[in-house]
């Protein structure tokens, strides 16, 4: 399979607050941003890559690439837009691979295998994304602040990404959505929204979104760990 990934990473960051944008934050010694990149360029079935990065920080962001010894030419840099989801649609414009994961900038911790069996679930349905099951009870809540109701938690997973789409059908569901003006805040709930089926499969815990303060010790738990 010949695969190309597109990394939101034009996100200013505001839950995380701090004068640095946190896809450029420092995690034990190297920028979050750089360590979710290294897996992917070091994937067998990734052949391109794109960075969505904000517009003021696309020389910033070629600067990082070259201190930390990517190749030039081994990832393509484009502006983002004003959401994530323009940000994606901005990336699918300069990458031209039949199959697509879209990875969050600021999600370190994915691996390999995952990545592999993901596209390996996408090939055999068209789009597939890694979740975990929700440990939460999770409830609905209205504007008065009281409590609508509470699904089924046997049936509620927390979606992560990498999410995983063949590129035309990915192309279709951005430009519906577009269309539509559907706000999205994953790629899947686009491609739902055709009607096209999303295969669910079962990710782990430690991929964890940094994306408030504690997130930051979390995660150099987490790298620790992996670490020993
Ligand atoms: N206009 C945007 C907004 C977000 N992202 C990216 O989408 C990913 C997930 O978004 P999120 O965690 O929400 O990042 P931020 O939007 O930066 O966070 P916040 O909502 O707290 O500002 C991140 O890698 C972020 O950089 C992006 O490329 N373009
Ligand atoms: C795409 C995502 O990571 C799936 O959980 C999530 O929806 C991104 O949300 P954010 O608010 O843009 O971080």
């Amino acid at each position: 399979m010949d695969a190309g990934v597109v990394i939101p990473a034009a996100g200013k960051g505001r839950r995380m607050g701090g004068p640095v944008s946190k896809q450029f934050l420092d995690l034990c010694g190297v920028p979050v941003l750089i360590r979710t990149l290294q897996v992917f360029l070091d994937h067998p079935a990734v052949s391109q890559t794109v960075l969505a990065v904000s517009p003021q920080e696309v020389d910033y962001v070629r600067d990082l690439l070259n201190r930390f010894r990517v190749p030039a030419g081994k990832v393509l840099v484009t502006p983002g837009g004003r959401e994530r989801q323009d940000s994606v649609r901005e990336g699918l414009k300069v990458l031209d691979r039949e199959w697509v994961l879209v990875h969050d900038a600021v999600r370190p911790f994915i691996t390999r295998e995952q990545i592999t069996t993901l596209l390996q679930q996408a090939e055999a349905g068209g789009a597939a994304v890694l979740a975990v099951p929700v440990k939460d009870t999770i409830k609905e809540v209205n504007s008065d602040g009281l409590v609508d109701g509470t699904p089924d938690r046997s049936r509620l997973w927390a979606v992560q990404t990498p999410q995983a789409f063949r590129r035309s059908l990915l192309v279709q569901a951005h430009e519906e959505g577009e269309r539509t003006g559907l706000a999205a805040t994953d790629d899947a709930m686009l491609v739902e929204a055709l009607g096209a089926k999303v295969r669910v499969v079962e990710g782990d815990y430690s991929n964890l979104k940094l994306t408030t303060p504690e997130d930051m010790a979390l995660a150099e738990a987490i790298w620790k760990m992996r670490s020993q």
